[in-house]
């Protein structure tokens, strides 16, 4: 007899953990399934996303810092670089964080499947493991299989030479001591912050003019210039002949051109910040070649839907393999929720797990606000930081308002000239008709923490007038909220 629950989940990454959380909270039972090996919940980010990256980016911050004590008076002598050790630190944080996720789920009393979970009926979920197969019956239905990594034709991984986010979180021997990124979104301006600090030689390709393609362009340009001022080389409107790649004795070697020449081709990806909309890219005709000890591809991830066996149910999914959801994460099936990666979007752990949490709501018969993608905070954790979330001035303009912008550099913010980071910027965008905040654009010291301040006002319909009113404790890096706040209201003090 199959066993009943009033919510089975397939996938236990954030937006599969979390929301079983809340379903409990809720007074739901519930069932949450996870394929992965040795059934570790926590999706990409706890295993190979977000904790371990973040893990390695904390080493490589450290390092830079060791290194460049002596203008702070501490002298360390020759810094050593012990890759495995960071390795195993990174594991440590993974191992611990996939406990509590454990722990979590038996004190909110989650029944934990370990299998590959697909739909035999709308409401009956099939669990296969090397065990055997179960079936469990489900009043409701969350799928959380969110993304993996994805390539171009040609550019196969082989987790040596050729290799994606998950072979590097994953390593723990060596790292290239020189590495060519194809592509700079999160994943290669990440990497490539962190390989720099590695002593690694970095050189970043991207198809597009400009790095961070999807944030403000003065994020992109002050990006660049930081870069390439730590020996970063960096190469927009370039586009990598995937068709041209060699494997040498020490690496690989690929052949690189103007992104403009050529015919333009579309690509495999699935998504990534796109949310469906193709990259562009194509034959690099001519051109230089460019050689390293490994070739990082960052050109976006795909939705993993294809164990689900979708056909059975009415769920409709686009030809990118996003799920079609309205704002409570309802799929076109009755009772069949969808969240996270898989639903598109920014593509976000915090995102993926707020998602989680309004489906996890709505079935259960509460009234949560819809989703509203305006009030995502975006976060890149190279160095330096960048966040973001709403619009831009111009997208703010594509949209019909009458948009102004007002910026203050952390330059003239004490605290960061104490820590060392005196680059950057935070920006404000309003509404000139009504004071709304439309979004907010950060790029320097911590500005991952200091974007919520802006979220949170946004949420509560807040003004730049009221941020500016609140009190920043002094010294403090979030005086920098404080102070783009009073320059949109055409009054900073400290510049
Ligand atoms: C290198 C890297 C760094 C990142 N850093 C950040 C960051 O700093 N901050 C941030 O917000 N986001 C970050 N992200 C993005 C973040 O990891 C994802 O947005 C988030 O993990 C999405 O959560 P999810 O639950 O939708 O999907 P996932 O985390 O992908 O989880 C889906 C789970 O479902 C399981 N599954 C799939 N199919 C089935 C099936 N049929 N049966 C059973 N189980 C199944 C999978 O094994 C997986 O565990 C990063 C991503 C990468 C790759
Ligand atoms: N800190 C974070 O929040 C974080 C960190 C890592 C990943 N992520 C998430 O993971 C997802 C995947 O990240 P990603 O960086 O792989 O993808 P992405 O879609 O964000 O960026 C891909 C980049 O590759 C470029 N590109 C595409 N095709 C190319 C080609 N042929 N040659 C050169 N450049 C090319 C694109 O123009 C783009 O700039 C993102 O949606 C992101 O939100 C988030």
């Amino acid at each position: 007899m199959a066993e009943k629950f009033d919510l089975v989940i397939i996938g236990g990454g954030n937006a599969g953990y979390i929301p079983a959380i809340r379903a409990s909270q809720l007074g739901m039972k519930v069932a949450l399934i996870e394929k992965r090996e040795g059934g570790h919940l926590g999706g990409t980010c706890l295993n190979v996303g977000c904790i371990p990256t973040k893990a390695l980016l904390q080493t490589a911050h450290l390092l830079h810092d060791a290194k460049n004590g002596e203008e702070f008076g501490v002298k360390t002598g020759e810094v050593e670089f012990d890759y495995p050790q960071a390795a195993k630190r990174r594991e440590q944080v993974v191992t611990q964080l996939r406990r509590g996720v454990q722990g979590l789920m038996k004190k909110n009393k989650v029944t934990v499947y370990n299998g590959v979970g697909s739909f035999v009926e709308p409401k009956k979920i099939k669990v296969e493991n090397g065990e055997g197969t179960e079936e469990l019956e489900a009043e409701k239905v969350l799928i959380s299989t969110g993304s993996a990594v994805n390539t171009l034709p040609g550019l196969e991984f082989d987790g040596e030479k050729v290799i994606s986010s998950d072979d590097i979180v994953t390593n723990n021997e060596s790292y290239p001591k020189s590495v060519i990124i194809l592509g700079s979104g999160a994943v290669g301006v990440e990497f490539a912050s962190m390989y720099k600090d590695f002593g690694t030689e970095v050189t970043i390709v991207e198809i597009l003019d400009r790095l961070v393609p999807l944030e403000d362009p003065e994020i992109s340009e002050a990006l660049r210039k930081s870069f390439e001022k730590r020996g970063i080389n960096v190469m927009t409107g370039t586009k990598a002949d995937p068709e041209s790649l060699e494997k040498t004795d020490s690496g690989v070697k690929i052949k690189i051109a103007s992104a403009d020449s050529g015919e333009k081709e579309e690509t495999k990806g699935e998504g990534g910040s796109y949310g469906g909309e193709d990259p562009p890219t194509g034959d690099a005709d001519g051109g230089d070649t460019i050689e390293a000890e490994a070739l990082l591809v960052a050109v976006g991830r795909k939705t993993v839907t294809e164990d689900l066996n979708l056909d059975v149910t009415d769920v409709e999914i686009n030809e990118r393999g996003i799920i079609q959801v309205d704002g409570y994460g309802q799929t076109a099936a009755d009772g069949i929720y969808a969240a996270g990666d898989v639903v598109g979007g920014y593509w976000l752990a915090h995102e993926a797990g707020h998602e989680g949490i309004i489906a996890a709501e709505h079935m259960a018969g509460e009234d949560p606000m819809p989703m509203d993608r305006s009030l995502v905070p975006r976060v890149t954790y190279c160095r330096p930081e960048i966040a973001s979330f709403g619009l831009t001035k111009a997208q703010a303009e594509e949209e019909g308002y009458e948009a102004k912008e007002a910026k203050f550099p952390f330059q003239a913010i004490g605290k960061a000239l104490i820590e060392g980071e005196p680059n950057g910027f935070f920006k404000i965008v309003t509404d000139a008709e009504t004071d709304m905040i439309l979004g907010m654009h950060a790029i320097g010291p911590k500005v991952t923490d200091l974007i919520t301040e802006g979220v949170f006002a946004k949420l509560v319909e807040g003004t730049p007038e009221e941020i500016a009113m609140t009190i920043h404790p002094h010294p403090s890096l979030s005086e920098v909220v404080g102070e783009a706040a009073m320059a949109a209201e055409g009054h900073p003090i400290h510049f």
